[in-house]
């Protein structure tokens, strides 16, 4: 894996250009992504161990928006059910390309890992398979507001009995004080890795327009409305935390 530190909002820009997962962004990702989520390391690895409860036999296990492949890797090293197939779909063709490279050196590292498929795509266009596990690790804050309803209610559709979808998002809060603190909090552990003011500002303002966190009452809400049964949250680190959704 990629060892690059982020650098990319150090030097001051004249413009902030709006957040892309682009190459720039593939070479530093691991460390990006590390740096700036707390409690990542802690959700990537216990979604293998919660996929390998919920998985059944002969299904798709879906990792949305899968980046550099982390959580593929996790369910690939956690989930042994008989006839499952990892697929993992992003619509960056970076990210997809450097994925496809993690995942052949994991093949070439380890045995009798699920059979897995890289997919360059819209989440959004995609038609679902039977699917036991579906992650939605840190994707669904990149989809437009007004998609993210239909989209859950299409996963919802495909998901079999026993199965779940694992939802992991940043939050806003409704209440100003509790939303100011977190918010705080989450600087202070950026810059306990080592970001700057300027780096934490500049990255701010890229996020900005393209990535729109709900709330924990939001995400309940559109979960229910979408078919869901039942919403439990297994992990929170600050302003980031992670769901299971039960069919
Ligand atoms: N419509 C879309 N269709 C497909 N992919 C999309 C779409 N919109 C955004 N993406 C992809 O969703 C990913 C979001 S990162 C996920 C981290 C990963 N899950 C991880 O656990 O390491 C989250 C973050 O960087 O905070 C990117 O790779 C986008 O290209
Ligand atoms: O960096 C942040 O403030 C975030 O909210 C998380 C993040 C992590 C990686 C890419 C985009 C956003």
């Amino acid at each position: 894996m990629s060892k690059e530190p982020d650098r990319l909002f150090a030097q001051p820009l004249p413009q902030v250009p709006d957040f892309a997962f682009n190459e720039d962004v593939v070479r530093v990702f691991p460390d990006m992504i590390k740096r700036s989520v707390p409690g990542y390391p802690t959700i990537v690895e216990n979604l293998g161990v919660l996929a390998a409860q919920f998985a059944q036999p002969n299904s798709v296990l879906y990792d949305l928006g899968s980046s550099l492949g982390a959580v593929t890797q996790a369910l690939r090293r956690h989930v042994r059910t008989d006839g499952c197939r990892v697929m993992a779909v992003d619509n960056s063709a970076a990210m997809v390309e450097r994925c496809r490279e993690y995942l052949n050196g994991q093949d070439s590292m380890f045995q009798e890992l699920l059979p897995v498929e890289v997919l360059e795509g819209d989440i959004l266009a995609l038609q679902f398979q039977p699917a036991s596990v579906v992650a939605l690790n840190f994707t669904l804050q990149f989809i437009a507001p007004q998609e993210r309803l239909a989209l859950l209610g299409r996963i919802r559709q495909a998901l079999l009995p026993g199965g779940a979808l694992i939802l992991s998002e940043k939050l806003r809060f409704n209440d100003p004080q509790e939303h100011a603190l977190l918010t705080d909090l989450h600087i202070a552990f950026k810059r306990a890795n080592g970001y700057s003011e300027l780096e934490i500002a500049q990255k701010r303002s890229a996020i900005e327009n393209i990535m729109k966190p709900d709330s924990l009452e939001e995400h309940r809400e559109r979960l229910l409305a979408a078919g869901f049964s039942k919403v439990v949250p297994w992990f929170q680190c600050l302003n980031f935390a992670s769901l299971i959704a039960l069919p």
